[in-house]
């Protein structure tokens, strides 16, 4: 992914739907990001939180032109609203380098999960 030219990089990273976003509560997420998402809390969000997560996701987005990424079963609620807010104030191309970096975090737990579990059929 790091060798991508940033085409590649911001494609990576518009594949992933917003944290707490219209897809987590549409129930339109994959399984594996509902469940990341929900373990680190962001299914359970106070109204005041959800408003500041959405209206932060569109201010990332529109500085940036891809949504803010994290590997969400890395961190928790509070650790998400406060990065958020801060890299909002970062420069785009170290945002598009943390974001892929958080992808690669995102993967790897996934394919660990793979790996290890029990299911029958793994790959
Ligand atoms: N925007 C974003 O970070 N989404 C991803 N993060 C994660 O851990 N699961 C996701 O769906």
């Amino acid at each position: 992914m790091s060798r991508h030219a940033c085409p590649g990089k911001e494609g990576i990273l518009r594949c992933h739907p917003d944290l707490a976003g219209r897809d987590l509560h549409s129930g339109t997420l994959t399984r594996e990001s509902r469940e990341e998402q929900a373990r680190a809390g962001m299914d359970a969000l106070s109204s005041a939180e959800a408003s500041r997560v959405a209206r932060l996701n569109e201010e990332y987005k529109r500085r940036f032109g891809f949504p803010f990424v994290i590997c969400a079963r890395a961190t928790d609620k509070t650790r998400i609203l406060r990065e958020l807010s801060e890299r909002c104030q970062n420069a785009r191309a170290a945002e598009m380098a943390r974001g892929i970096e958080e992808v690669k975090k995102i993967c790897r737990l996934r394919l660990q999960g793979l790996v290890l579990s029990d299911a029958p059929n793994k790959l």
